[in-house]
């Protein structure tokens, strides 16, 4: 039988990972992974834009490797894993969004970009990062040298423009705003198209985050001179910001509180808690708040329910 069409067990060990020098990348979307396998029968896999290679290799961990099993791999399907099987809980929402955008909104390192890639992948929509689209609209400049060369407001117009061009132009799309996008009443103009998410983590499990990966791309968190140590800098400059414009999250139209999730699964700290459990609770809360009725309409007005 040609290995081609075979469907084979793939094992791997808890430790292990799948070496992603072997992935022949696109930007964004599917990667496809070539593999000879011991009978020197080349095995072709597609993986999903949330195992792209990036610099969270904890998280990358974590996600495929936590659960102790084997994954079953058939060429051209996707890659199905003990990590899809429980994101099919998130999965089966789908038909209850009627395809509407999800917006998620919170302070930065809330872990919009992380949480958000992975329920683009369980919902089958597009991911995009709102930071990253403002980067390639000014030529690759970073969000860090945008705010230093240009001021923060010519960054905050941009963000805006991103978020109307987000809003009207796409549909099916996770959306991972920029921490700072819920202090222009406009944006929210843009994000009430679809269902904005709040994702509120204590400012303590924020500053550890910030803290362990530094602030260098966080312009709003680099101009402590106190010379305190990087989780105290991260955790005085989110407290400030914070009071300046924590209300302004809850204009969101649900919010998904890390504590509680925490709880309901009977884990001690928010650190505990898988993006991939975060995912799924987002896409049940933004389920649960669409009344039946709404269903049967496609894009029914989505301002706050
Ligand atoms: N559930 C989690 N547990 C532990 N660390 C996490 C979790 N989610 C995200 N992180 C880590 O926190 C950091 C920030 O995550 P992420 O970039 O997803 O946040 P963000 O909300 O998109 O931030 P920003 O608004 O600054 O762009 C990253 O280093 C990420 O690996
Ligand atoms: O909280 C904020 O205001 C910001 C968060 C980041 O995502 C970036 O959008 C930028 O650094 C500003």
């Amino acid at each position: 039988m040609e290995a081609a069409t075979a469907v084979q067990r793939f094992h791997y060990s808890p430790s292990s990972w799948i070496d992603w020098r072997n992935f022949e990348g696109k930007p964004r979307g599917s990667l496809r992974y070539s593999h000879r396998t011991k009978e020197n029968k080349r095995l072709t896999v597609i993986a999903l834009s949330h195992l792209q290679p990036d610099k969270r290799s904890d998280l990358r961990q974590r996600s495929v490797s936590d659960k102790n099993s084997s994954a079953l791999l058939e060429t051209g399907d996707l890659l199905h894993s003990p990590f899809d099987e429980e994101l099919r809980k998130a999965e089966e929402v789908k038909p209850y969004l009627n395809g509407r955008s999800m917006y998620l909104v919170g302070m930065m390192g809330s872990g919009k970009t992380t949480v958000g890639k992975i329920m683009a992948r369980a919902l089958g929509y597009t991911f995009f990062d709102c930071d990253t689209m403002i980067e390639e609209a000014m030529n690759g400049t970073s969000v860090a040298e945008i705010f230093e060369h240009f001021g923060e407001s010519v960054f905050r117009e941009k963000e805006t423009e991103t978020l109307k061009k987000l809003s009207l132009m796409y549909h099916q799309v996770v959306v991972s705003t920029g921490g700072g996008a819920v202090i222009r009443p406009i944006n929210w103009k843009y994000m009430h198209k679809g269902i904005s998410i709040w994702l509120d983590v204590p400012l303590e499990a924020l500053a550890q985050r910030i803290a362990a990966v530094g602030t260098n791309s966080r312009p709003l968190l680099h101009d402590d001179e106190s010379g305190g140590d990087p989780y105290t800098v991260a955790l005085n400059g989110l407290s400030t910001i914070w009071e300046g414009r924590g209300e302004a999250y809850t204009n969101a139209s649900a919010r998904v509180s890390l504590e509680s999730i925490t709880s309901k699964h009977g884990y001690r700290n928010v650190s505990d808690l898988t993006p991939t459990e975060i995912a799924i609770e987002v896409c049940l809360r933004a389920s649960s708040m669409l009344p039946i009725h709404a269903c049967s309409f496609n894009f029914v007005s989505f301002d706050k329910l």
